[in-house]
């Protein structure tokens, strides 16, 4: 069923952990949800038909990339990047300006926004709140992130402060840019370092924009778990319970469950397609990297109780060899068999919540883990 709105159910709970539903004109978002990453309108190494079998409702553009190459109104001459990427389904796209401070050379940021070079061909760029929401809408987003500022970790409180309150202006401006987009949404992002009275005002300030969804940014930028999850459990409280929490750039699998316990809905990470590419593979008994020797002539398939082909099929003899030899096939299958496994553990957390049995959930799947790697 199709709607014009951008509506988000909360269906059951169990603690601080939900499960629901975000249904959007483009379809519906199935939560707790993983979105793949789609850094230049591709999951890389996967179609996007095997993307969607693997159970993903959504995925993520990163608008720092599309502006660069092949540009956003290039993209909109083109139909949109739904069109152009074949993914018929919701698309969320970031505001391009955490890739801007990662990636690109000769950076300023500034009240106005973030100045930059390009680190494809150098030429320069300025990304404002404004622009973003702008680039964003040209791409054809159904949820769109604010422009903020991301500090590393550790930080002074200043640089904290400073970053986070920037951010909460840049969010006003991103919400008057974006106007009023039926079946479409902003998203703002909580900042405030790891510093706790920073995080609650955050939170209470975008709250009070009524704004459709909220990430939690400035996480998973070097801070041990036990800080990022410290922080979650600082802002939940002050975050709408009747909207989407959007972990950004999380994580492993034991980030994901542990962040679902303390109520996020959205996670995002680069983790399973690029540690895939890297030979590097997630199972339910633990990850391994198929490089490493022991592999050799190990005839049994990375995990014959898995429904996907990669999983089930191939024996790590030969993902081995793929992989030292550096084929395209290895990719292709080590990123299919993560993104399994990945969508695998979502659809378990969601059933789990449903069944109010999280607890017992997670103990079952880390004991997995832990069996496998030993
Ligand atoms: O506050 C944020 N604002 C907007 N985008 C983000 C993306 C993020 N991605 C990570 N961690 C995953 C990483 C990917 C590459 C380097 S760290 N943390 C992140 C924080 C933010």
């Amino acid at each position: 069923m199709t709607t014009e709105s951008f509506t988000f159910t909360v269906n059951k709970t169990d603690g601080a952990a939900r499960t629901g539903e975000i249904r959007m004109p483009r379809g519906v978002i199935r939560t707790p949800a993983f979105m793949p990453v789609g850094t230049a309108a591709t999951v890389k190494a996967m179609y996007p038909d095997q993307v969607k079998a693997l159970g993903a409702d959504v995925v993520l553009g990163n608008t720092y990339h599309l502006m660069l190459r092949p540009g956003a109104e290039r993209v909109a001459k083109l139909g949109g990047l739904h069109q152009f990427m074949n993914w018929p389904y919701p698309i969320l796209t970031d505001s391009g300006g955490f890739q801007v401070m990662s990636l690109s050379a000769l950076r300023k940021i500034d009240e106005t926004g973030v100045t930059f070079q390009s680190h494809i061909d150098g030429s320069t760029h300025v990304l404002t709140p404004e622009r973003s929401i702008e680039i964003q809408g040209l791409l054809g987003s159904d949820i769109q992130m604010q422009l903020d500022e991301c500090v590393k970790l550790p930080c002074s409180d200043e640089v904290a402060e400073k970053a986070m309150r920037l951010s909460l202006r840049w969010a006003e401006r991103c919400r008057v840019a974006f106007g009023e987009q039926p079946g479409k949404a902003m998203f703002g992002i909580v900042q405030g370092g790891a510093v706790e009275r920073l995080r609650i005002e955050s939170a209470k300030e975008l709250t009070a924009l009524d704004l459709k969804g909220y990430a939690i940014g400035g996480l998973a930028v070097g801070e041990p778990q036990d800080v990022m999850l410290r922080m979650i459990e600082t802002v939940e409280p002050h975050m709408p319970k009747e909207k989407p929490r959007y972990l950004m750039g999380v994580g492993t699998p034991d980030d994901i469950v542990e962040a679902v316990r303390r109520g996020v809905d959205m996670f995002d990470c680069v983790m399973p397609t690029r540690a895939g590419r890297h030979g590097q593979v997630f199972t339910r008994h633990g990850r391994m990297n198929l490089r490493n020797a022991r592999f050799a002539e190990d005839v049994s398939p990375l995990d014959p109780e898995s429904k996907c082909t990669a999983s089930n099929t191939y024996s790590r003899a030969y993902l081995h060899h793929l992989v030292r030899s550096n084929e395209i096939l290895g990719m292709m299958l080590l990123t299919w068999n993560n993104l399994a496994y990945y969508q695998e553990l979502m659809a378990g957390l969601r059933k789990a919540i449903a069944e109010g049995r999280l607890d017992d959930y997670i103990g079952e799947v880390k004991e997995g883990w832990v069996k496998g790697e030993r």
